[in-house]
Parts: C-alpha cells; sequence; structure tokens
C-alpha cells in the first residue's frame, strides 16, 4: 500500500497507532475534533492530552480536515466506539479501506463496529484490528501482535504490510465478527476484575473471573457467529488477560474504584479517557438477552455501575445455583 494512511481519533490509541504507520515511513494524516489539539500536536509533536511523554514521529500532521484524511490509502477508525457512526457520516465516501481499532458495542442498534463502519461507507472494505495493546506500550515501541480481520483477504494483506513493524505483528483472520466481540466483552470483564481488586477479595476471585468470564465471551460470541479459535487468540483471551491484570487499563482502574466503594457515576464523571466498557456493559447485557444468552458476569457489571452495593452484588454471583462447568 503506498500513499498516506489517515487515522481518526486522536487519543491515546490513535495517536499510538499513527506512530506504528508512521515507522514504514508512511505519510500519516490524524484527525482530531479538536482544534487545540490539532495546533498542539503539530506545535509539539506529542499530544500531551492523551499520550503524553511519547516524541511523535516527523510523518504524522494532525488535522481537523477530514476530506483530506479520506484521500488517504486507508483510514483507521480510533474514535470512541459510541462516537463512531456521527465521525464516519461526516467522513466523505471514497471507497478507502477503513480499519475498525475501537472497541465496543453501538447503543441502540447492538451493532459492532465494523457493522457500523458498513452501514456508513457500504462501498469500503471494512477490517478489524484488535488485540492486547495498551497504547503508551505500543509507542514506545515495545513488542505487540495484534489481529488484523477482514473478508478482503487484497485489502487485509496490503494493510498488513503497510504498518507491520519489527514491534508490531499483525496476524490475518477472516473472522471480523470473533475479533470485535473479544475486544468489546472484555472491558466489561475488565472491570469486574477491577473490582474484585479494588474490593480485596483475592487473586482466587480474579482468576475464576478471568476463566468464567472467558466462558461468558465465548457463549455470546458463538452465539454471534463468531469462531472459537478467534475468542482464544489475541482479540479475545489476549486482551482479555492484559486488561484483567492491570492498573494500566482504564476499565480495570474504573472496577477499581468502585470496588473501593466509590460511586460509578462520580468515577466516570470525572474520567477523561474512556472506560469502553462502562457504555458496552448495557448494551452487551441487552444484546445477549435478545440472543438468549447468560452472561452473569456482565449483568453484575451493569448492576454495579447502576450503583449496586459491591458486597451484595459479588454475594448474588455467588449463591447462584451450581452448575457444571461446561
Ligand atoms: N488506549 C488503549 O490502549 C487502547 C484503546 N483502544 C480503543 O480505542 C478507542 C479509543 O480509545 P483511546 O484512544 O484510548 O481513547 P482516549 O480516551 O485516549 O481518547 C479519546 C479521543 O476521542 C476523542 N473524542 C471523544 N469524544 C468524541 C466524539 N464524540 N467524536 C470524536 N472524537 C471524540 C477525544 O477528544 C480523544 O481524542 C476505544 O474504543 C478504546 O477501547 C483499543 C486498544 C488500545
Ligand atoms: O484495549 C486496551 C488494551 O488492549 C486498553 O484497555 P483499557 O481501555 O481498559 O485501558
Amino acid at each position: 500500500m503506498s500513499g498516506a494512511i489517515g487515522v481518526i481519533g486522536a487519543g491515546a490509541w490513535g495517536t499510538a497507532l499513527a506512530q506504528v504507520a508512521a515507522t514504514n515511513g508512511h505519510e500519516v494524516r490524524l484527525w482530531a475534533r479538536d482544534a487545540a489539539l490539532v495546533a498542539a500536536i503539530n506545535a509539539t509533536h506529542e499530544n500531551a492530552a492523551y499520550l503524553p511523554g511519547v516524541p511523535l514521529s516527523p510523518h504524522i500532521r494532525a488535522t481537523g480536515d477530514l476530506a483530506w484524511v479520506a484521500e488517504a490509502a486507508a483510514n483507521l477508525i480510533v474514535t470512541p466506539a459510541q462516537a463512531m457512526r456521527a465521525v464516519l457520516a461526516l467522513l466523505p465516501a471514497n471507497g478507502q479501506p477503513l480499519v475498525v481499532c475501537s472497541k465496543g458495542i453501538e447503543a441502540g442498534t447492538h451493532l459492532l463496529m465494523s457493522e457500523v463502519a458498513h452501514d456508513q461507507h457500504p462501498l469500503s472494505p471494512v477490517m478489524v484490528l484488535s488485540g492486547p495493546t495498551f497504547a503508551h506500550e505500543v509507542a514506545r515501541g515495545l513488542p505487540t501482535a495484534v489481529t488484523l480481520a477482514g473478508a478482503d483477504d487484497v485489502a487485509r494483506a496490503a494493510l498488513a504490510l503497510a504498518i507491520a513493524a519489527p514491534h508490531f505483528r499483525p496476524y490475518a483472520s477472516s473472522d471480523v465478527i470473533g475479533a470485535e466481540i473479544g475486544g468489546a466483552v472484555k472491558n466489561v470483564l475488565a472491570i469486574a476484575c477491577g473490582v474484585v481488586d479494588g474490593a480485596g477479595l483475592g487473586q482466587n476471585a480474579r482468576a475464576a473471573l478471568i476463566a468464567r468470564g472467558f466462558a461468558e465471551m465465548t457463549r455470546f460470541g458463538l452465539a454471534k457467529g463468531a469462531r472459537a479459535e478467534t475468542l482464544a487468540g489475541m482479540s479475545g483471551l489476549g486482551d482479555l488477560v492484559l486488561t484483567c491484570s492491570s492498573t494500566a487499563s482504564r476499565n480495570f482502574s474504573l472496577g477499581v474504584g468502585i470496588g473501593r466503594g466509590e460511586a460509578a457515576a462520580d468515577l466516570l464523571a470525572n474520567r477523561r479517557t474512556v472506560a469502553e466498557g462502562a457504555f458496552t456493559a448495557p448494551v452487551l447485557l441487552e444484546a445477549a438477552q435478545a440472543a438468549g444468552v447468560e452472561m452473569p458476569i456482565t449483568a453484575a457489571v451493569c448492576r454495579l455501575l447502576d450503583g449496586g452495593d459491591v458486597r451484595a452484588v459479588v454475594g448474588d454471583l455467588l449463591a447462584r445455583p451450581l452448575k457444571d462447568e461446561v
């Protein structure tokens, strides 16, 4: 793939991906909706608001002009999930490949982000890039592997070559739904693991939540047409383990606060960066109920986000009738 690469969304992850795309010498057009952020990135070659301390490649140019970004050979979409449809509606449609890098499910429609992208840009090949990828590590050049999923083999192979770097290794997949469901669901489960940490419930409980959470992810994924091996790969289990283990995760950190007894509403009101699991949880629960899939951990996270008492919610989760593991 020759030519520029567009990155839409200049938060931590969009900025880190811009840095990856610039590694191979591509001109990178990084769109932000906030004019002050555009000016600051271009003046300082740093995104101090969302990815502080990382000197950005001179190949990256921030912009507020979506039409200029749309002329690039491919567009990586990295807005918060619930904002994606509105931003894509403003993006000129050139049939350019669109790569969904956000993790979530659209409220109201229950659509995955790739489905939202297809709705808005039916002529574009749509791909999904997902995996265990803390932005600050990727931006510093630490080794990272991702799933790059897409139905169009040619577009996917071209994009993989364009973004692969010695520290950044994309694995190809044709399972778009599976790649997306892993990333969306793990954010909800990371909140649950944070709660366990904040409430001091111990490492056994955290490991049990990861395992039972993975069972939930798999049940939901299979019901939606995902492949089991995708859910067990980078974008599913890999990302689940990463985000359930570290306060570097915004979702895990949100859970820690809830586990310590802080009100979820206050924690969310005081955040500047996005914790997608808080938006995904109620949508996921609705989608699971519509599909007839039981997701008790997701339901527990929803109760906690609605202000439920931690001890009561955990007690209810553990008091459910005994059942077979599989
Ligand atoms: N930070 C990370 O390590 C990773 C994040 N992701 C996903 O990438 C997506 C973006 O996350 P981050 O970049 O980390 O978020 P962030 O919280 O660092 O930044 C969000 C960006 O979106 C902008 N924004 C907020 N509302 C908007 C709207 N209505 N329209 C357009 N732009 C808007 C903000 O101004 C900011 O530039 C999320 O879905 C997240 O789950 C995926 C992998 C890694
Ligand atoms: O998706 C991520 C890592 O793969 C980032 O997780 P958080 O959004 O919880 O920080």
